[in-house]
Order: structure tokens, then C-alpha cells, then sequence
């Protein structure tokens, strides 16, 4: 008898959070269509087959915000699982206040500049409230959120801190 095997598969998606150059203000986007449709979030989206994670987050932060970006700084690598869905959300995470340009509307976001201590929680990913305190403390790391289906409630998570940015590329978290 043939067992079923529930594969998972990964998904890579990138996400650029831009600082000004005092680190005070924080650029969000509100997403008008889509995935996360309604929330404020930094900008990103999927790495296409070819393409460098890295290249991938510069070319998702211009199509979304018309800026160009340099020198993006990697913080992150954050996996999602929703339940019922064998398809896991891996997250890149960067930051960068190197920006040339103003950013304007896309079809995909609205972008705003918040001050860091008032962001709009209520109408962000939940899980945002959990390491935002950990990015904005400087600290690199991963960590893997657990969701119901209903994209809204978090059922648990795990992280863990690193000392390099090779420890985080190289940190493979079973998820
Ligand atoms: C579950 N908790 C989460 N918390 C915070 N951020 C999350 C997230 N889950 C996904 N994200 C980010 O949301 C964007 C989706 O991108 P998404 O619009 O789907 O991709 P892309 O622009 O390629 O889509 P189109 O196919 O062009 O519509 C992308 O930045 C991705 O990193």
C-alpha cells in the first residue's frame, strides 16, 4: 500500500523594512489587492525563479514604491505555516535607509512614513508585534509563526537569536 506524503514546500518571499536616516520613521505600505489585502506592511513579495533573494527584494521595494535601494541590510528569515496549508511562507527580512527617490502609490501599496513607536498594529500581520521589538533592537534571527486559517490568529511560535549574519544564513530552523 502507497502512503500519502504530505510534502511542504517553501515559498520565497522578501520584505524590505526602510528607515530614515535616524532610524524614527518606518516606510509602510498598505496593501490594496492580494495577500494581506488591508494590512500595512513593509514592501516585498515572491522571488522569481532566476533571480537572488537579494535582487528580488530591490526589484519588489521599486515595482511597489517606486524607490531604488542600496546596501539592504538582511535581519531576518521568518517562516509562516497556516493551517491546513502545506505551503510555507519563508520570509527574507531587510532593512535600509539607503533610498534615492520619494516613494509614491502603486497599484499594489499605499506608502506611508510612520514614526517607529506609533505603528498601526491593529491593521498590521499580528506577528509583527512579536519581532518588531527584536528587529528594532538590532537583533538578527529566526523564527517560525504558527496561524489558523483565518490569516489572523497566531497559535504559537519559536525563535532564536544569532550572532552573524552567516550563523543566519546558515540557520536552517526545522519549522
Ligand atoms: C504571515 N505573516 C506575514 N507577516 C509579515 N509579512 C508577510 C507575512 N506573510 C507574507 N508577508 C509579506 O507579504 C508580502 C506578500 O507578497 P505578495 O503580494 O503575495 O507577493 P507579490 O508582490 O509577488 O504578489 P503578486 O503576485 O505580484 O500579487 C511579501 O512582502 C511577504 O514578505
Amino acid at each position: 500500500m502507497v502512503e500519502a506524503i504530505q510534502q511542504e514546500t517553501h515559498k520565497l518571499y522578501t520584505l524590505i523594512y526602510v528607515f530614515n536616516n535616524d532610524n524614527t520613521k518606518v516606510l509602510l505600505g498598505l496593501k490594496k489587492r492580494g495577500f494581506g489585502m488591508g494590512r500595512w506592511n513593509g514592501f516585498g513579495g515572491k522571488v522569481e525563479s532566476g533571480e537572488s533573494i537579494y535582487d528580488g527584494a530591490i526589484r519588489e521595494l521599486k515595482e511597489e514604491s517606486n524607490l531604488d535601494a542600496k546596501n539592504l541590510e538582511k535581519k531576518a528569515i521568518m517562516y509562516f505555516k497556516f493551517e491546513d496549508n502545506p505551503i510555507i511562507i519563508d520570509v527574507h527580512l531587510y532593512t535600509t535607509s539607503n533610498i534615492s527617490g520619494d516613494p509614491v502609490e502603486s497599484e499594489e501599496m499605499l506608502p506611508r512614513w510612520y514614526d517607529v513607536p506609533d505603528l498601526p498594529y491593529g491593521f498590521m500581520w499580528p506577528d509583527n508585534k512579536i519581532w518588531h521589538p527584536w528587529l528594532f533592537e538590532g537583533k538578527l534571527f529566526t523564527a517560525t509563526f504558527y496561524f489558523k486559517a483565518d490569516q489572523t490568529t497566531i497559535t504559537g511560535y519559536k525563535h532564536s537569536f544569532v550572532s552573524s549574519l552567516k550563523e543566519l544564513e546558515a540557520a536552517k530552523f526545522d519549522s
